[in-house]
């Protein structure tokens, strides 16, 4: 978890709650159960929900392996199977290629297994960014209660500067 109020991977009871490991290969594991608050149509997964699932995975794939604060620039998903209610989605990611500031990821959802059917696939461009771009866009009070609860700075993301 990078962060206790993120919609995908914090403690929101609302939030995704989407769990992120480093495995093998460098390839990064993360679960995401669907359920019926995810619906879009009746019993089955809304697509955006997915999309925000595998932005979750592969930004966790980019913040665990490079240590560098970056943002999705680009999101792109393939629905290929739907996704009913109740199943479970084992998403595998992976760093596909770092250009100057922009890094590219890519990762596959499998339903019910690791082995499982393919349901959804996605690729995307982080940009790597600076401190400042959470200072000058975010919001002040949640930026300072950010910094209260993590206060030693991880990687070469100064959170204290
Ligand atoms: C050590 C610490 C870390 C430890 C961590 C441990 C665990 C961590 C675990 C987990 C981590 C987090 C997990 C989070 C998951 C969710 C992430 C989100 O949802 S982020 C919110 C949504 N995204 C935004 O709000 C961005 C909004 N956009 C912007 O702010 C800007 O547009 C930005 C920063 C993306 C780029 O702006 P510019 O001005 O800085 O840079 P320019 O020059 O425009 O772009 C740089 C390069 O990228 C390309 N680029 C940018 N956007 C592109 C796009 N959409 N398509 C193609 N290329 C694009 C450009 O063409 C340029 O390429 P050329 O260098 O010229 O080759």
């Amino acid at each position: 978890m990078h962060y206790e109020e993120c919609f995908g991977c914090g403690e929101l009871d609302s939030g995704l709650h989407l769990k992120s490991t480093v495995g093998e290969q460098a390839h990064v594991h993360s679960q995401f159960t669907v359920t019926e608050a995810h619906q879009g149509a009746p019993g089955l997964a809304h697509g955006g929900l997915l999309a925000c699932a595998f932005d979750e995975a592969l930004g966790a794939t980019v913040g665990n392996l490079l240590r560098k604060p970056a943002v999705t620039g680009k999101l792109e998903t393939d629905f290929v199977r739907p996704v009913p209610v109740g199943s479970t989605l084992f998403i595998t990611a992976r760093l596909d290629g770092v250009a100057g500031r922009k890094i590219y990821a890519s990762a596959e959802g499998h339903l019910g297994a690791e082995d499982g059917p393919v349901a959804v696939r996605a690729r995307a461009l982080f940009v790597e960014v600076g401190f400042e771009h959470f200072t000058t866009h975010g919001d002040p009070n949640a930026l300072d209660k950010f910094r209260r609860t993590h206060d030693r700075p991880r990687g070469d993301w100064d959170i204290n500067p």
